[in-house]
This record gives C-alpha cells, sequence and structure tokens, in this order.
C-alpha cells in the first residue's frame, strides 16, 4: 500500500517541500512541548520544593505498608498525608529490640504486658469486660539513657502491632492547614492500620506547655491532635494507642497528662538493676574469670543502661587496641577475653568525664493538679 500526502487546500499530491516543512513543524511542536513540560516542573518545584521528598516517602510507604501485610494497598484508599505518614511505619519483625534485651525493668514490663498487650491479643475477651477501658495514652518518663525508647520498640515488637512513629518535624509542616492534616492523617492512618500504637519520642517538645508564644499553625496542630485523641478516649472499639516518652515530664501540658492516665517512671538503675544490664550488654563477650559484674555495679553508682553500655564498649575497644599494639611484636591470633581490669579501667575514664556534667534532677512521679 503506497501512503501519500495531498496538500489539504487543493488535495493534489504533497510536495517535498511541504512534506519537509510538515516534518519540521512537527519536530518544532515536540520540542517546544517538552521544553513547556520542563519549565512547569520546573516552576512546581520551585513552589512545592518537597515534591521530591513526597514522592520518595509514598514509595516507601507502599514498599511499608506491604511488608506490613495488610492486605491490598489501594483498598486502604490512603489519602497523600496518610501515606507521608506511612513512610514512618516500623516493621514489628524488623525491631531489633525485645524484652529480653532490657535488663532491670521488669516491674514496667510486667505492667505493660498487663495492661498493653494483652488486651491487645485477648480483646475477645476483654470486650465482655464492660467495666474495662483500653488505655489510650502511656508516658514513659524518667532520665536520659535509661531505657525509655527500648521499652517502646520492645512494646510494638511482642504486640506484633503497627507501630507509628512520630517525627516532631514531620508533623510541624510550614504550610499552613498542612500540620493540621498530617496531624488527622495520624489518626486516621492509625484506625485503617488498627491495632496500632502511635509512638512520640521527646513528646514534651511535640505537644509542650501551649504557650502564648505558639506559633499559630502549631496551636492549631496541637488541638487537632488532642481533640482526634479524645475521639480515641470516647471510642471503646478503637485498638489505637497514644505511647509518649519523655525526658521532661514538667514540661508537659496538663491537659495532655490527663490523656495519659498510665504514667511509668523508668529510674536511674539501681545496683541490682545495673549488675542485670552489665550481664545483657556483656552476653555475647567472653568474660575472664576475674570479671565479678556484681562487685562492679557497685561502682556504678549514677550510671543510666546507656552509660554502662558506653562503659563495656569502651573496656572492649580498648582490650582490641592493646592486642594490635602487641600484635606488632609477636602474632596473636585470638582477641583475649575481657578483663575485670579492662572494666574498671573505663568505668573511671566515664567517671570522670561525667563528673564534669550537670547532675540530673528528676522527679519521682509527676502529679497532676487538676
Ligand atoms: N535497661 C536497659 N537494659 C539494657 N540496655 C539499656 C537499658 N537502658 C539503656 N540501655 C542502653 O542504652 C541505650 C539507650 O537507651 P534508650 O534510647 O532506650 O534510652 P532513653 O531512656 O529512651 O533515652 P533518651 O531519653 O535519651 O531518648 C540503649 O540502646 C541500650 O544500649
Amino acid at each position: 500500500m503506497k501512503l501519500e500526502i495531498t496538500d489539504i487546500e487543493t488535495g493534489d499530491p504533497a510536495s517535498r517541500a511541504q512534506i519537509f516543512n510538515l516534518v519540521v513543524r512537527i519536530i518544532c511542536t515536540g520540542a517546544a512541548g517538552y521544553f513547556l513540560y520542563k519549565y512547569v516542573d520546573k516552576l512546581i518545584n520551585i513552589v512545592d520544593p518537597t515534591k521530591k521528598q513526597k514522592k520518595a516517602s509514598e514509595e516507601k510507604a507502599q514498599e511499608l505498608l506491604k511488608q506490613l501485610g495488610k492486605g491490598n494497598i489501594k483498598d486502604l484508599k490512603l489519602t497523600e498525608y496518610e501515606l507521608n505518614i506511612a513512610s514512618q511505619l516500623i516493621i514489628p519483625k524488623d525491631i531489633p529490640v525485645s524484652w529480653r534485651h532490657i535488663g532491670g525493668l521488669n516491674d514496667i514490663i510486667e505492667q505493660i504486658k498487663e495492661t498493653i498487650i494483652l488486651p491487645f491479643h485477648r480483646r475477645d475477651i476483654f470486650k465482655q469486660c464492660k467495666l474495662f477501658m483500653p488505655p489510650k495514652g502511656i508516658l514513659l518518663y524518667g532520665p536520659p539513657g535509661c531505657g525509655k525508647t527500648m521499652i517502646a520498640k520492645a512494646t510494638a515488637k511482642e504486640a506484633g502491632c503497627t507501630f507509628i512513629n512520630i517525627e516532631v518535624q514531620q508533623l510541624t509542616d510550614k504550610w499552613y492547614g498542612e500540620s493540621q492534616k498530617l496531624a488527622a492523617a495520624v489518626f486516621s492512618l492509625a484506625h485503617k492500620l488498627q491495632p496500632a500504637i502511635i509512638f512520640i519520642d521527646e513528646i514534651d517538645v511535640f505537644l509542650q506547655m501551649r504557650s502564648d508564644r505558639d506559633h499559630e499553625v502549631t496551636a492549631m496542630m496541637k488541638a487537632t491532635f488532642m481533640s482526634l485523641w479524645d475521639g480515641l478516649s470516647s471510642d471503646n472499639e478503637s485498638q489505637v494507642m497514644v505511647m509518649g516518652a519523655t525526658n521532661r515530664p514538667r514540661q508537659i501540658d496538663q491537659a495532655i497528662l490527663r490523656r495519659m492516665p498510665i504514667r511509668l517512671n523508668v529510674p536511674m538503675p539501681d545496683v541490682q538493676q545495673r549488675a542485670k544490664i552489665l550481664e545483657i550488654v556483656l552476653a555475647a563477650e567472653r568474660l575472664d574469670p576475674t570479671v565479678n559484674l556484681s562487685e562492679l555495679a557497685i561502682t556504678l553508682n549514677g550510671f543510666s543502661g546507656s552509660d554502662i553500655g558506653e562503659m563495656c564498649r569502651h573496656a572492649s575497644v580498648a582490650r582490641v587496641h592493646e592486642h594490635l599494639k602487641s600484635e606488632r611484636d609477636s602474632e596473636m591470633a585470638e582477641l583475649r577475653a575481657i578483663h575485670m581490669e579492662d572494666l574498671e579501667k573505663a568505668s573511671k575514664v566515664m567517671q570522670k568525664s561525667k563528673c564534669s556534667e550537670v547532675p540530673y534532677l528528676f522527679p519521682q512521679s509527676v502529679e497532676i493538679s487538676e
């Protein structure tokens, strides 16, 4: 079949010049369209510089939801804001912390098992108990480095529920109205993926006492957050809970404290707790028979769990340096076990650096004045 291009006006076969003209026009129109598209895309990126970031978080959210095995993602009908929040989801099986990694906090762990995990797991039974109200807020408070974040992560792992980790910066969007929509999305997403825990680390920063200095957008976001939280409390069917952690409970608004009826103090470890933490931290290391963890724990007064972890790392690494030094003289293949002396030396170094820190003053309980 022969394809013939004809002149529109005369119907005569088109000349070579006319065909050339047509081809040039098609190419020019295509090129103009391409550059216009590029220009508009650039303009959108200038107007909304977060576009790329939004796309990346959407893709991450889709992947996480798939891993969570929440059925068909399309059926969840997630909004743009919910997808943004979903990019912060933590998959329980990926959490490397469980109860056995936490030393000396058995009372707190038991309380969490009883008040949070059991009602999540045995909803069938708890639903029949009309006087039981599942807690909608729980606060972990205490000095830095004593295991609050570890407890929150282990709770999510053991409960096997959706864990939404809220980052303060994520909700404080500079665009007017966006913060409120994101705050609302936290709760609607948790509702769609329930049972779920909404975890807010440093809740004092996120929802600190509302003050006159609050930016209008921040104040509105907080108000939205609080009213949605109230919605949870009045809905007995909902399996969504907010868990907050703070080093500064006195900075938290009383209205927020009231929404967190369960408040668990995660204190500085006492001597027995320190011995337990030492045991857990050093479990994977080879210890010399000279090591006496109970004796060592007595000398670590004022050390947090994080300090103890750091001290053990120091002791272990110092031994590696010593090994590498001596390797130059003789070929020693095996790294020696950790001696009591290594741990004592490391604790003295840490004690010295701790002496220069400001002492940490912490309330034993958080009072609510009605
Ligand atoms: N009770 C504990 N048992 C075992 N390890 C602990 C314990 N407490 C703290 N640690 C160690 O200290 C690290 C920090 O703990 P974590 O982040 O849970 O403290 P935190 O109370 O949340 O601190 P912050 O308030 O500064 O966020 C842990 O990763 C762990 O190595």
